[in-house]
């Protein structure tokens, strides 16, 4: 089924108060795929940009959502040709950083990593280095307009079709004391497997530093097992199609068992895999098996403005599919702190702080 097909699911859809007031934890949402529509149609007009399929901002975030909404992931990335455009210069770069610690903090997130491919933005002549200082200046600055009610760190992502990503995991070593918390592949599975990537990881080992892998979204448990087993993730960004390795009796193969029995977390976006083909829809979604079946699970968005979506809407589409209350939500969102690549004092501070007390409150 298509989002398109479904009225209920419009960005507007209506989400439960209690919601926007629980606390949330997002640790898979791409800078690129979550800009403001207005600020898009902005930035474009300044540098000249005039490929937009529209001006209008509110068409715009439509036109996304129904773009993205094919079937292929592929196709869904098509669409990031438009944000990426608009995302050239340190003042755009920091703009839309400080906006989204914005969105998210309005949204009730708490804690976010937020992840991007710092190689799509040296069209404008930015360095590597400029574009992660232009991004952390952008951070810090919304969670001073927040208040301080979010922490955001940042995960650099190399792209699996290119061949940068050494260079991007240097790049996420040299800035691990500056807001960026680790590191991450994404782009196209199909023909890109994660191995291909294997100096990059191995990088990231010897100098103790994390990542996690897109994997099990577009090609089935044979790219989980190797970004597990080969490249040694630590969480799997998506892994939805870990259920191949499950039975329909619940029995775990060995690589489901493995992942489930070692608590590596899954970056569950449920919006984005029924945009990409990866579930069917909400209530067929395997999140709710995994959970039952005692798998880390963590409640994502992927892509606020190509999917259509945020924390919020997520949680009431597993409110409606699946009848979750604040006790699941909670135990999502501790998940997601226990997961995070943060040290564990402020993942402890956090959830015993911020996390615990907010769902007792609601
Ligand atoms: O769900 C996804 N799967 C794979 N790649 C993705 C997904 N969402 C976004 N990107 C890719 O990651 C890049 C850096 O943020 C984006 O430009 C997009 O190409
Ligand atoms: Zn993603």
């Amino acid at each position: 089924m298509h989002l398109s097909d479904n009225p209920a699911t419009p960005a507007a859809a209506t989400v439960s108060e209690w919601i926007r007031r629980a606390p949330k934890a997002v640790l898979h949402d791409h800078l690129d795929g979550g800009l403001r529509p207005a600020t898009i149609v902005e930035l474009a007009r300044e540098h000249g940009y005039t490929a937009l399929p529209t001006e209008d901002p509110a068409e715009l975030a439509v036109w996304f959502r129904d773009a993205a909404d094919s079937g292929s992931l592929e196709r869904y990335l098509e669409t990031f040709a438009h944000t990426c455009a608009v995302m050239q210069t340190r003042e755009a770069l920091q703009r839309i950083a400080a906006e989204c610690a914005e969105d998210l903090a309005a949204d009730g997130v708490v804690y976010a990593e937020i992840r991007y491919a710092p190689e799509q933005h040296l069209e404008g002549g930015l360095t590597l280095d400029e574009v992660v200082e232009a991004v952390n200046d952008g951070f810090r600055e919304g969670e001073r307009r927040a208040g301080g009610r979010i922490t955001v760190r940042t995960l650099l992502t190399g792209m699996r079709h290119t061949d940068r990503s050494l260079e991007i995991a240097q790049l996420t070593v040299a800035h691990r004391e500056n807001g960026v918390a680790g590191f991450d592949i994404a782009g196209g599975e199909i023909g890109n497997p994660p191995a291909r990537h294997l100096p990059a990881f191995q990088h990231l080992k010897r100098e103790n530093c994390h990542f996690t892998i897109h994997a099990g979204e577009a090609v089935g448990a044979e790219s989980i097992h190797e970004a597990v087993q080969v490249c040694g993730t630590e969480r799997i960004g998506h892994g939805v199609r870990i259920t191949d390795d499950i039975a329909e009796d619940g029995t775990l193969g060995r690589l489901a068992s493995y992942v489930r029995d070692n608590r590596i977390a899954l970056e569950v976006c449920p919006t984005s895999n029924l945009q990409t083909g990866a579930a069917k829809d909400y209530a067929s979604h395997p999140i709710d098996e995994l959970r039952r079946l005692g798998f880390r699970i963590t409640l994502n968005t992927d892509n606020r403005l190509v999917s259509g979506t945020t924390m919020s809407e997520e949680f009431q589409h597993m409110v409606d599919a699946f009848g979750y209350g604040p006790e699941v939500f909670e135990e999502f969102t501790v998940a997601a702190l226990d997961a995070a690549f943060l040290p564990l004092p402020e993942r402890q501070r956090l959830i015993d702080e911020v996390v615990r007390p907010g769902y007792a409150a609601l």
